[in-house]
C-alpha cells in the first residue's frame, strides 16, 4: 500500500552507505581502513609464502645461504602475526562500528516515531510498515558493513589474486572463475528455494507462534488453563509445527542435493588447477614457491568467495527490502509538527467534526459541533462504542478529524503543542519501576518534593501507609524486577496519580476508574472535581452517579451528541440520560 516499486539493490545500497557516512563519518572511515588493511594482510601472506618456498628451494640447490632462508621465514611469520592482529582488530571494531552507528540510528528512529500522528497506529497496513521499518534500522548497519567489505576487503583481495595468478600464468586466472561460478549458482538456488520456503511457511509460523503464546504467554496462560484448553492448543501447535518441519525438510533436501553437485564441480575445478600448476612447475614456467603459494591460496580463495556470496551478499539481498522500508520511513515528510505555542486561556471548539477510522466504512463520530468553555468540567456519557474515546482523542489533537476542525481558541488543535494536556486512559501502562518513577514519568523535568508526591498519591486513592507500599514512594512495582504486583484497581490509581502529577490546563479522564469499586469511584470523582477546578476537565464514565457533579454532561449515541446539559436539566427530560440513570440508580441507593 505504501510502496509500489522497490528502488533496487544498488540504489538502496548507496542510500544505506550515505546514511553510514552521514551518521558517523569517523567510525565509517576507520572501518574502511581496517577492512583494506585486513585484505592487504592476506595478500602479503601469499607473497611471503612464495618468497619463503623459493628461498628454501634455492638453499637446497646451494644458491643462497641458510641466513636468507631464516630471513624469509621471519618475514612470513611477521606477516602471519600482522594478519592475526588485523583479524582481531577487525572483529573488535565491527562491534564498535555497530554501536557507534546504532546509537545515532536509534535517536533517528525514536524522533521519527515520536512525530507520527496517533491515528497512523490505527491503520493495520501502516502499522505493519512502521514495524518493518523499525526492524530495518539495525540491519542498515550490517548491510552497510557488507557493502564496505565488498569494496575494500573482498575486491582488493580478488583483484590482487587475479593479477598474481595472471602474471604467473594467464590460464591460472581462470581458477577465480572456477570458484566463482559454483558459488553464484548455489546462491541463486538458495535464494529461490528459501524465498518459496518463506512464502509457504510464514503463515504457518505465525499460527504456530500464536498457539505457543496461548500456551505460555503471561497474558494468556491463566485463561487457557482455566478453560482446560491446554491440550487443544497443544494439538494445534504440534500440527502447525509438523507442517512447518515438512516444508523446511524438503527445502533443505533440495538445497543440499544441489550443493553436493556443485561441490563436485568445484573439486573437479580444484583438480584441474592443481594439474595446471603441476605441469607449469614441471616445465619450469613457475617456481616451486609460486606453486606452493597458489596451492595454499586456492582454498582461501574458495572460502572467501563462498563467504562473500553465500553469506554476506545473500544476507544483504534478503534484508535490503527492510532497509528500504526504514529509509523511506525516515525520509517521509513529517506532517504533524506541533509548532504553535499553546494559548493561555482558551475555549475548545469542534466545528462539524466527523472521524472515520482507517479501513472502516462508517464514521465513528458524525458532524459534531461543540464548544467546551475554559475551565469547564465536561462529562461525556453514552453506551459502548458510541464514540466517547474517539471524541477525547480528537479533542487532544491526537487524531485529525476526517471532516471539520477542532480549535484551541483560534488555532487547530493538531498544530498546538500538547505539553500541557494530561490524560488518563482506560488502557494505561503498568511500568515495572518504583511508585515514584511510575508517577513522575508524566513530567520527568518537574521538580517536586515527597510531600507533594504523597498528596497526589492520596488524592488518587494510593494509601502510602498501607502494608502494600512497604518502601513508600520507593516501592518497586511489577514482577519483572522483583517488585510487588498490584491489583487492577491499584494499578489504575497509580495511573491516575501519574495523570494528576503532570502540570496541565486540560485534563482528560477517559474511564480511568473502570477497575475501581463504585463507592471509591464516586469519592475519586468528587476529588477530581476539586483538583480540576482551575483547568478544563473532560471526564468519560459509564457510571452516571460519578459524573453528575460535572458542570455539563453530553450524551453520545452512534457518533452524535444527542443530549447536552447539566445533570439536573437532563434528569427531567425524557431521553437517553434519564433512561441510563434510572437503570443505574439502584447501585447508588
Ligand atoms: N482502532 C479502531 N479501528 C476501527 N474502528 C474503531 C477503532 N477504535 C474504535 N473504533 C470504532 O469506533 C467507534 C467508537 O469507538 P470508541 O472507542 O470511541 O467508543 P467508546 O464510546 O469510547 O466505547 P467504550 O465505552 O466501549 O469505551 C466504535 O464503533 C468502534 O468500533
Amino acid at each position: 500500500m505504501y510502496k509500489d516499486k522497490s528502488k533496487g539493490f544498488f540504489n538502496n545500497g548507496s542510500r544505506c552507505l550515505r546514511y553510514l557516512f552521514k551518521l558517523n563519518p569517523r567510525t565509517s572511515y576507520v572501518y574502511i581502513c581496517i577492512a583494506f588493511t585486513q585484505s592487504i594482510s592476506w595478500v602479503l601472506q601469499v607473497l611471503f609464502m612464495q618468497k619463503f618456498f623459493d628461498s628454501a628451494t634455492k638453499f637446497s640447490t646451494n644458491n643462497i645461504n641458510f641466513g636468507m632462508v631464516l630471513f624469509s621465514l621471519a618475514g612470513l611469520a611477521l606477516v602471519y602475526l600482522f594478519y592475526h592482529v588485523m583479524d582481531g582488530l577487525g572483529n573488535c571494531y565491527e562491534e564498535i562500528f555497530g554501536l557507534g552507528i546504532g546509537k545515532h540510528l536509534n535517536k533517528m528512529i525514536f524522533k521519527r516515531v515520536d512525530a507520527l500522528n496517533a491515528s497512523e497506529f490505527e491503520n493495520t497496513s501502516r502499522l505493519e510498515f512502521i514495524n518493518k521499518s523499525v526492524n530495518g534500522s539495525s540491519k542498515l548497519i550490517w548491510v552497510g558493513a557488507t557493502l564496505l567489505d565488498v569494496v575494500f576487503y573482498y575486491t582488493t583481495y580478488f583483484v590482487f589474486m587475479g593479477w598474481y595468478l595472471f602474471n604467473l600464468k594467464p590460464a591460472l586466472a581462470v581458477s577465480i572463475v572456477i570458484v566463482f561460478v559454483p558459488c553464484v549458482i548455489s546462491q541463486l538456488v538458495r535464494v529461490s528455494t528459501f524465498k518459496n520456503l518463506e512464502e509457504m511457511s510464514a503463515p504457518i509460523r505465525r499460527e504456530q507462534e500464536y498457539y505457543e503464546r496461548c500456551l505460555t504467554d503471561k497474558e494468556y496462560f491463566k485463561e487457557t488453563r482455566l478453560l482446560g484448553a491446554t491440550s487443544f492448543f497443544n494439538d494445534l501447535y504440534t500440527s502447525a509445527l509438523n507442517s512447518l518441519n515438512r516444508i523446511v525438510f524438503m527445502a533443505q533436501l533440495k538445497k543440499n542435493l544441489i550443493n553436493l553437485v556443485l561441490n563436485l564441480i568445484t573439486v573437479t575445478g580444484y583438480g584441474t588447477i592443481i594439474y595446471m600448476l603441476f605441469v607449469s612447475v614441471m616445465n619450469k614456467e613457475i617456481s616451486i614457491g609460486a606453486f606452493a603459494a597458489v596451492l595454499a591460496s586456492i582454498d582461501s580463495l574458495y572460502r572467501f568467495m563462498n563467504k562473500l556470496i553465500s553469506e554476506r551478499l545473500a544476507w544483504a539481498t534478503e534484508n535490503i527490502g527492510s532497509i528500504e522500508n526504514f529509509l523511506d520511513f525516515i525520509e517521509e515528510p513529517v506532517t504533524n509538527n506541533k509548532i504553535i505555542p499553546r494559548p493561555e486561556n482558551f475555549n475548545i471548539k469542534l466545528e462539524g467534526v466527523s472521524f472515520k477510522y482507517p479501513m472502516t466504512s462508517k464514521n465513528a463520530l458524525d458532524n459534531i459541533d461543540l464548544t467546551i468553555c475554559n475551565k469547564q468540567t465536561l462529562a461525556i456519557v453514552g453506551e459502548n462504542g458510541s464514540g466517547k474515546t474517539t471524541l477525547c482523542r480528537l479533542i487532544m489533537g491526537l487524531y485529525s478529524p476526517s471532516e471539520g476542525e477542532v480549535f484551541y481558541g483560534e488555532v487547530p488543535a493538531e498544530k498546538i503543542s500538547n505539553n500541557k494536556t494530561s490524560a488518563i486512559f482506560q488502557k494505561y501502562r503498568q511500568y515495572n519501576m518504583t511508585l515514584r518513577e511510575n508517577v513522575e514519568i508524566s513530567q520527568t523535568e518537574k521538580i517536586t518534593d515527597d510531600a507533594e508526591l504523597a498528596s497526589i498519591c492520596e488524592n488518587s486513592g494510593i494509601h502510602l501507609e498501607s502494608e502494600v507500599y512497604k518502601d513508600g514512594l520507593n516501592t518497586m512495582l511489577g514482577r519483572d524486577f522483583g517488585g510487588i504486583d498490584l491489583s487492577g484497581g491499584q494499578w489504575q490509581r497509580v495511573a491516575i496519580a501519574r495523570g494528576l502529577f503532570r502540570d496541565s490546563d486540560l485534563i482528560i479522564l477517559d474511564e480511568p476508574t473502570a477497575a475501581i469499586d463504585p463507592l471509591e469511584e464516586t469519592r475519586l470523582y468528587n476529588d477530581f472535581s476539586k483538583i480540576c477546578q482551575d483547568k478544563t476537565a473532560i471526564m468519560v464514565s459509564h457510571r452516571l452517579g460519578s459524573v453528575k457533579l460535572a458542570d455539563r454532561i453530553i450524551v453520545i449515541k452512534e457518533g452524535k451528541i444527542v443530549q447536552d446539559g447539566t445533570h439536573d436539566e437532563l434528569i427531567v427530560c425524557d431521553g437517553e440520560y434519564r433512561t441510563m440513570y434510572e437503570s443505574q440508580k439502584k447501585w447508588y441507593s
